[in-house]
């Protein structure tokens, strides 16, 4: 009997893991991240491993042609994949969820304290000879006492709750369609957008990018958050509208924002979000620990083997 074939668009799987997907499968490796390369490799194939930041279209997934059944991608998010395509023609597709969870909402209080306590401003100072007199200049916003809003509670919102719980936190606050039931135990309260806007003093942004989250954060509103509020996005740069933002940090109508993503990625080298003194920034590093990415890699390829062999995959989406 044949080996089923996938591609896989990577340059970081692990060698563990092609070497567990080559014992029962013919890979197809792609090293370049150029959609052309991808086209004119991916006609026939039964799986598709993604694990590159190009989108997934419609094209790449008709050109597959028939014998496509199973597409994963080695990512929580999947804004990037046509999941509408991959519906219509009954193709199954799985996600990363929950190994990542704890590296990301790491990301998410270094980010919150670097911002919080004006980290990048500081070091910029001390490196132009500017190290000013004394402490009143520097003065940050507190987490103990504080209110916390979490825009998306799945399981990196509720990650970065519980780390943050230890901190003295007064209240958290999420947003979303419905009570999580996980939410009890952090006495974190259900609260429309609105609401966590006007009173948190850190907000987190933790949902996936999709229709109703796109440009969710815009000049309306930065127009009803409180001027001491920081801001982290660990989640997609396209949530946040970015230049909005950027207005709303140099008019003081937030304090300052620690973001681990950005539009676009890369960021320019000239953007002005790099030369705010009250923005840190990480490039997209959320689940770039070793540990984190070849757990990553792993639930894909094990997602991919039960996918061709027709069992449950451990974490599948349903469309
Ligand atoms: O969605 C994810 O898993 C992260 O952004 C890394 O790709």
């Amino acid at each position: 009997e044949e080996k089923p074939k996938i591609l896989i668009a990577s340059t970081v799987v692990p060698e563990s893991v092609l070497e567990l997907l080559k014992s029962k499968c013919a890979l197809i490796l792609i090293k370049k991240e150029s959609k052309n390369h991808i086209l004119s490799k991916v006609q026939g194939v039964h799986g598709i491993f993604w694990a590159t930041k190009t989108h997934l279209d419609k094209e790449i997934i008709d050109t597959a042609g028939p014998n496509l059944t199973t597409v994963c991608t080695m990512s929580a998010g999947y804004d990037h994949i046509d999941t509408k395509t991959l519906k219509l023609k009954g193709i199954k597709f799985a996600n990363t969820p929950g190994v990542l969870n704890a590296a990301v909402a790491d990301t998410a209080v270094l980010l919150a304290l670097a911002a919080s306590r004006r980290l990048h401003e500081g070091r910029v100072d001390m490196e132009s000879g500017n190290w000013k007199n004394g402490l009143q200049t520097r003065l940050g916003i507190d987490i103990s006492g504080s209110i916390v809003g979490i825009i998306g509670f799945g399981g990196i919102g509720q990650a970065i709750a519980k780390r943050l719980a230890p901190f003295e936190v007064s209240q958290f606050l999420y947003t979303g369609h419905s009570e999580k039931p996980e939410a009890k135990s952090l006495k974190a309260k259900l609260v429309d957008l609105e609401t966590l806007n006007k009173e948190a003093d850190f907000i987190f942004i933790s949902c996936p990018l999709n229709n109703e989250t796109k440009g969710m954060i815009n000049k309306d509103f930065f127009g009803k958050t409180k001027k001491t509020a920081v801001l982290v996005n660990i989640a997609r740069g396209e949530i946040v509208v970015q230049k909005d933002l950027i207005k709303a940090l140099k008019r003081g109508k937030i304090f300052a924002a620690g973001l681990d993503v950005m539009t676009p990625e890369p960021l320019p080298s000239d953007s002005e979000l790099l030369k705010l003194p009250n923005v840190v920034l990480t490039p997209h590093i959320g689940s770039a620990t070793k540990k984190t990415r070849e757990q990553m890699a792993e639930l894909t390829a094990h997602n991919m083997l039960r996918g061709l062999g027709g069992e449950n995959m451990i974490t599948p989406v349903n469309l």
